[in-house]
């Protein structure tokens, strides 16, 4: 099958569905927050009602409102929209697939079904085929996620499913691959001979090590607010700037590490990004909790030391300005 679009490369944002304080889904900032991924974070790509996005959290109905609101919103102005349409059930994925095709997205992706789940590779791709046919012609994505689906890597290996995967699943184009095992990545990378599929990273505090071993792009919840400093590792990675390009993965590592051992997940990138673009996301949805005030603080305070708040309107190191 021919997909003339042109491949998923670069940071894919993993968007947050920013909410009231009331817990309802927050439409109205949705266009300012396009216009912030692309104008201050030059981030181009977004991963729609994933794990960042609470995607698993909001009601069909929901997501499929949040989808084109996020469609509509970056028209002219996104290179690619991905919407995640996994869901427990086949019925609700398919539907939202369908529905991703009708409003005009980029791709869909889907995790592996988390409670019945797949014992095997094959059952996997089953259900992967099954949810890919019912939007034939969108690039299909699998949502790689072992240490939230349960599904554990070493029964389905990325590696595994790949080989032969189009004959079963001819509008699949890539993975996104959001686990440590560098070894499993690698051989992801190295049976990709022709280079027909995205290898997207998802650990963001790894991804220059996924770079080394050719991963194509990154998708995460970091991207949202510390975009414009991993393109500045990507753009030194590209210009073989390897000790440049280690310096700034130590920095994002240093903030990572950093808010892992004060507690981290969406909630509190939730918080981090409301303290960093401005743009209030609001709270979690239940069963997940609002950061506290205290991580806030803390993780401001770590931001601040790295220099990674920079404030809107102003340029790195025109900071002058300020006093
Ligand atoms: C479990 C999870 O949410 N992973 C995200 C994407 O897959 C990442 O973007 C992480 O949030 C990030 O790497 C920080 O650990
Ligand atoms: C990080 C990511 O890809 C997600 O939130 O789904």
């Amino acid at each position: 099958m021919a997909f003339p679009k042109k491949k998923l490369q670069g940071l894919v944002a993993a968007t947050i569905t920013p909410m009231t304080e009331n817990g309802e889904i927050n439409f109205p900032v949705i266009g300012q927050y396009v216009d912030y991924l692309v104008k201050e974070q030059g981030v181009k790509n977004i991963f729609v009602n994933g794990t960042t996005g609470e995607g698993l959290s909001l009601s069909i109905s929901e997501r499929r409102q949040v989808a084109e609101e996020w469609v509509r919103q970056g028209k002219n102005k996104l290179d690619q929209v991905v919407i995640h349409v996994g869901a427990l059930n086949l019925k609700e994925s398919q539907e939202l697939a369908q529905h991703a095709a009708e409003i005009g997205a980029d791709g869909i992706a889907v995790i592996a079904p988390f409670f019945f789940k797949s014992q095997n590779k094959d059952a996997l791709i089953s259900f992967l085929r099954e949810v890919a046919a019912a939007a034939p012609a969108l690039p299909f994505y699998y949502y790689h996620i072992p240490s939230l689906t349960g599904v554990k890597s070493k029964s389905v290996r990325a590696e595994e499913l790949l080989d032969g995967i189009q004959d079963k699943i001819p509008s699949f184009q890539g993975l996104k691959f959001s686990d440590t095992d560098l070894l499993d990545f690698g051989q992801c990378v190295d049976q990709n001979h022709q280079r027909q599929f995205a290898l997207l990273f998802g650990v963001d505090e790894q991804l220059l090590s996924a770079l080394v071993l050719g991963a194509t792009g990154a998708v995460g919840s970091t991207y949202n607010y510390l975009g414009k400093k991993t393109n500045q590792m990507l753009e030194a990675f590209e210009q073989k700037d390897l000790a440049s390009a280690l310096s700034y993965q130590f920095r994002i590592q240093r903030f990572i590490n950093y808010v892992i051992k004060l507690g981290f997940g969406v909630s509190q990138t939730k918080a981090i990004m409301t303290l960093v673009s401005g743009i209030p996301m609001g709270p979690p949805r239940l069963p997940l909790q609002k950061a506290t005030q205290e991580f806030t603080a803390n993780a401001e305070a770590k931001l601040k030391s790295l220099n990674f708040l920079s404030f809107p309107g102003l340029k790195d190191g025109n900071m002058e300005a300020c006093s």
